[in-house]
């Protein structure tokens, strides 16, 4: 009985837990998840600093220019009292007593005499204005990207507790494959290996190895290795060539997944070796490899990742004839929240899914209306 398509999904998700996290410098922890959120370690701004260059005023104009302070410079150590200004710059700690910085264009000076109009608070950054020392700015789980990278600096760390990428390692198995040249009648390309790598943006791969249809190279190559998760490609059928699911019972692997109600793809698996190393087996037609990926291997990643769950991207899909049983992944591009089918989306064919940047996700019955969307680049 083949598991319905969205509790396969949160199967896969709820397989593992996340891997070790480590303190990694910045840069390091580029693209992996936040194993605890990123906290403030001083308020910001530490004081109060000027949002404008030009001048600090207080009381009512016109005023007498005492000094200037310049960005990077200490707090000036004068208290500006009314009918005094201090020149600032951008960025800049103003004086304590200041009542306003008013631009440096909306003033005119004679000698060390100032006149503008002033408004009591404007362009002051206040002490704490954007965050306070101890406030939780990213939380758990979140993805380290670019800007919680400059955030996470701002807010004065030198290191972000990350959780390790899981390993993948890749198994092709097939002995019709190629893997160059034309293919002929009876041998055809491997397309899944050279599509694989692009799909694992959240894991390292460490290896791809090809298989000839042998149940005891199959044995050997998921039986130990430094992989935390293994996908093999093919033999997930009933074919007297289709050994995996034997060769899982041989390994007394826990099959969470056998077969999945989707369209392609449903022949697809996941398992756990006794070691706690997953399997996901991808069906050996390209195209129904690619929807397990997303169905299953996204999913498990971003849980062994340690990336907390996103909410669903949806857009309006018009009615595509939906599966009576089965959730149907169909290629689309997006457009204004709107998919457009791509069509070519047999299962054999990556041709649909090379022109689209999604599948959407039909479920049984849909006639028309708002659809999930999985983009190929991560997981849920
Ligand atoms: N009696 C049944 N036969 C099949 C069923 C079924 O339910 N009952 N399901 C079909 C579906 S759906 C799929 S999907 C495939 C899954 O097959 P396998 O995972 O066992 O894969 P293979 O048999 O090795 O190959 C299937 C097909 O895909 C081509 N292939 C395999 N690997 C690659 C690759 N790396 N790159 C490109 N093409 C590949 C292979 O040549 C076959 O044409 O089973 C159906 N049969
Ligand atoms: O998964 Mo198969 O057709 O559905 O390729």
């Amino acid at each position: 009985m083949n598991m319905p398509w969205t509790l396969a999904r949160q199967t896969a998700r709820d397989a593992a837990k996340p891997l070790d996290a480590n303190e990694l410098a910045l840069p390091d922890a580029l693209g992996l998840a936040l194993a605890s959120g990123v906290r403030a370690l001083t308020d910001q701004p530490t004081c109060a600093t000027s949002a404008m260059d030009g001048y600090a005023v207080t009381g009512p104009g016109p005023w007498r220019i005492v000094g200037r302070v310049a960005a990077g410079d200490p707090v000036p150590e004068a208290f500006l009292r009314s009918g005094e200004a201090f020149g600032v710059a951008t960025g800049a700690p103003v004086p304590d007593g200041s009542d306003a910085v008013v631009p440096v264009e909306l003033c005119s000076t004679d000698g060390a005499l100032l006149v503008a109009d002033a408004l009591p608070g404007k362009h002051i950054r206040r002490q704490a204005e954007d965050w306070t020392a101890g406030d939780e700015l990213v939380p758990a789980g979140s993805p380290i990207t670019p800007a919680v990278l400059g955030l996470a600096a701002g807010a004065g760390h030198d290191t972000l507790l990350a959780h390790r990428r899981p390993r993948v390692a890749v198994i092709v198995t097939g002995d019709e494959l190629l893997h160059a040249g034309l293919p002929r009648p009876g041998r055809v390309r491997d397309a899944i290996g050279p599509m694989l790598p692009g799909l694992l943006t959240r894991a390292d791969l460490i290896g791809t190895t090809h298989l000839r249809d042998d149940p005891a190279a199959l044995v050997d190559a998921l039986a130990s290795g430094q992989a935390d998760v293994l996908v093999t490609c093919g033999a997930t059928s009933v074919g007297p060539a289709d050994h995996l699911r034997r060769v899982l019972a041989d390994l007394d692997a826990e099959v969470l997944i056998s077969g999945v109600a989707c369209r392609p793809g449903h022949p697809m698996l996941l398992a756990v070796l006794p070691d706690g190393r997953c399997v996901v087996g991808l069906p050996g037609n390209p195209f129904a490899a690619l929807a397990a990926v997303l169905t299953l291997l996204h999913p498990l990643l971003d849980a062994l990742g340690g990336h907390t769950a996103r909410p669903p991207v949806t857009a309006w899909l018009p009615d595509v004839g939906a599966h009576r049983t089965d959730t149907r992944l169909v290629p689309v591009t997006r457009s204004g929240g709107l998919a457009v089918p791509a069509g070519h989306d047999r299962p054999g064919s990556l041709w649909g899914a090379a022109l689209a940047d999604a599948l959407a996700v039909v479920p049984p019955g849909h006639r028309g209306g708002e659809v999930e969307v999985l983009t190929f680049g991560s997981a849920s």
